[in-house]
């Protein structure tokens, strides 16, 4: 497999990459749109920052494209909507940046009040200038802060240590978490009245972007100054410049621009605007941390393990990770088992969950089953992401259900296929935290490691069935590992599965589906 890695991600974070034998890592020049379409096509991987932009047209060429990686926070660059739909799981490393970018947003406060950049400046053209840069404490000043997730709570948590009153707006925390900080939510509104410095740290979306606009600033208190390292465009450029000019603002930092890189903006004529050019996350440690996070979320992306930091499915936290991560790979196996085992057009796939199961998050497990079953049938590519879209496609109808009627085991997945022909079900468990087992098919108790070649025959319980099988399949030089037989009542119909070194060929299954007894017979292979 390949992984092409642009925009600079540092190399010493990529050690995981490296170390898998089967993944080759290209690291090539800046490429202009036009190469990245004309390569792409060749990986299974790639990471980017912020400035590859991995577009509708460069995921159409990307034919073998499984992930694409982002190190850092924001993917904003990244055409989610044209990802899920080809089913390219997006990924990202939220956290590795989170102090780097608290920093930036401190320190361009401080430069904010107490002119460090323009002072700087004017002292190196050659001018002791002390009265021009009288400054302002922060210590008592009030700081609203928008968003508070991970880089809004650390910048809360520096500002308290400088002194300064905390409030801020974030509709998705709970106050309780922002009591923990020692903060106070309040409406926007407020946060405008009240704020002697306001900085934002929420992502641009459709319900963010401008939303420091002509009117947010009219309501704000003279004298406000403003500081954006999240994301271009959440301040409406063209209003901080109009309030700047009025003097509503005293001063404006920004890290990141509506249009990016950006070396002429109008802001550039006020001496107390500010600006960096999107270095928020630009320290040695955080890019060594985000390269690091990444690069172990494309090898387990690229292995087909669970990923924990997914940006087009729903992430999912250590603790449902904990809890799911364990059944992931049986519940993939026992989707494929039912699609091999079923006849006819597929028209509903139910997964009930029974014990442990019954009380958890277990999303991920359903999309597991409805990846393997779509995996057998369709010729294109199925993953987490868009196997829930292609059944939908398909009008196969998915249904979830917990505590069914509870079982006598510890945790128990059954999964029911209804088609146009007939309806199947297969049930399987975990032992332990690890051992999976195919503990029944369609009622009848079987006892099977869920992996490798199989064979089904549903069959009469009666004698001279078990032998002439076993001798077919020996004359054919098949090595039989183990065998299950399940009945409900003697004389009844029984189920037989053979767990066979090779799949067995046609013109055996023929033989074989002509003895007496014998239902009919098929090959599974997970
Ligand atoms: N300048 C730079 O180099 C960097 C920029 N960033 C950017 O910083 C921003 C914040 O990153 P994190 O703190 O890691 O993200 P996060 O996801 O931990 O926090 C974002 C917070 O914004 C809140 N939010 C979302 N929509 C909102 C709205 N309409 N109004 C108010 N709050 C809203 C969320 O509830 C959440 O608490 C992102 O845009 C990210 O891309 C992150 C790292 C570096
Ligand atoms: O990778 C970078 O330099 C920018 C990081 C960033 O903006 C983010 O993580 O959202």
């Amino acid at each position: 497999m390949k992984v092409l890695v642009l925009d600079g991600v540092e190399e010493e974070g990529l050690q995981a990459l490296r170390r898998e034998p089967d993944i080759e890592v290209d690291i090539p020049n800046k490429l202009t749109e036009d190469q990245l379409v004309g390569i792409i096509g060749e990986y299974d991987g790639m990471i980017v920052r912020s400035a590859t932009k991995v577009n509708a047209r460069v995921l159409e060429h990307a034919t073998k494209l499984k992930v694409v990686g982002r190190a850092g926070v924001g993917v904003d660059n990244i055409d989610l909507a044209a990802a899920t739909a080809k089913g390219v799981l997006v990924v990202n490393a939220p956290g590795g940046n989170t102090i780097a970018a608290a920093e930036l947003t401190m320190a361009m406060m401080q430069s904010l009040a107490r002119n460090i950049p323009q002072a700087n400046a004017t002292l190196r053209s050659g001018k002791w200038d002390k009265k021009s840069f009288m400054g302002v404490e922060l210590r008592g000043k009030v700081l609203g802060v928008i968003g508070l997730g991970r880089i809004g709570s650390a910048v809360a948590k520096r500002a308290q240590g400088m002194e300064m009153r905390v409030v801020a707006y974030d509709p998705y925390i709970t106050e309780e978490n922002a009591a923990i900080l020692g903060v106070k939510l309040l409406s926007l509104e407020e946060i405008f009245k009240q704020s002697d410095f306001i900085t934002v740290h929420l992502p641009l979306t459709r319900e963010s972007k401008y939303l420091l606009d002509e009117k947010a600033f009219e309501t704000m208190k003279q004298g406000v100054r403003i500081i954006n390292c999240a994301r271009g465009g959440i301040i409406k450029e063209s209003a901080l410049y109009e309030a700047m000019k009025s003097g509503k603002v005293a001063g404006a930092a920004l890290d990141v621009f509506e249009k990016e890189p950006n070396t002429d903006s109008p802001l550039f004529e006020f001496n107390n605007f500010i600006a960096t050019p999107h270095l928020g996350a630009s320290t040695q440690e955080a890019q060594l941390l985000v390269a690091v996070d990444v690069a172990e979320e494309i090898v387990a992306a690229l292995k087909g393990e669970p990923v924990k930091n997914t940006v087009n499915i729903p992430s999912l936290s250590p603790k449902t990770m904990a809890v799911v991560s364990p059944y992931l790979s049986l519940a993939e196996k026992m989707g494929k088992f039912v699609a091999q085992l079923v006849a006819g057009r597929i028209k509903k796939i139910e997964i009930t969950y029974d014990g442990d199961l019954a009380n958890q998050e277990v999303s991920p497990i359903t999309t597991a089953v409805i990846k393997g079953f779509l995996d057998t049938i369709l010729q294109e590519m199925v993953n987490y992401v868009n196997a829930p879209l292609l059944a939908r496609d398909r009008g196969i109808s998915v249904v979830q259900k917990q505590a069914g009627e509870g079982s006598d085991y510890a945790n128990l997945i059954t999964v029911k296929a209804a088609s146009d022909k007939e309806e199947l079900s297969v049930s399987g468990t975990i032992f332990g935290r690890t051992d999976p087992r195919i503990v029944s098919i369609d009622g009848y108790h079987v006892d099977a490691f869920p992996e490798g070649h199989m064979l089904y025959i549903p069959h009469i319980d009666k004698p001279r069935i078990i032998g002439p099988v076993g001798n077919l399949i020996g004359a054919h030089n098949i090595n039989i590992s183990a065998m299950q037989v399940g009945r409900l009542k003697i004389g009844g119909k029984a189920v037989m599965l053979l767990s066979v070194d090779a799949p067995v060929p046609a013109e055996t299954l023929a033989e074989i589906a002509k003895i007496d007894g014998v239902l009919g017979v098929k090959n599974v292979s997970l």
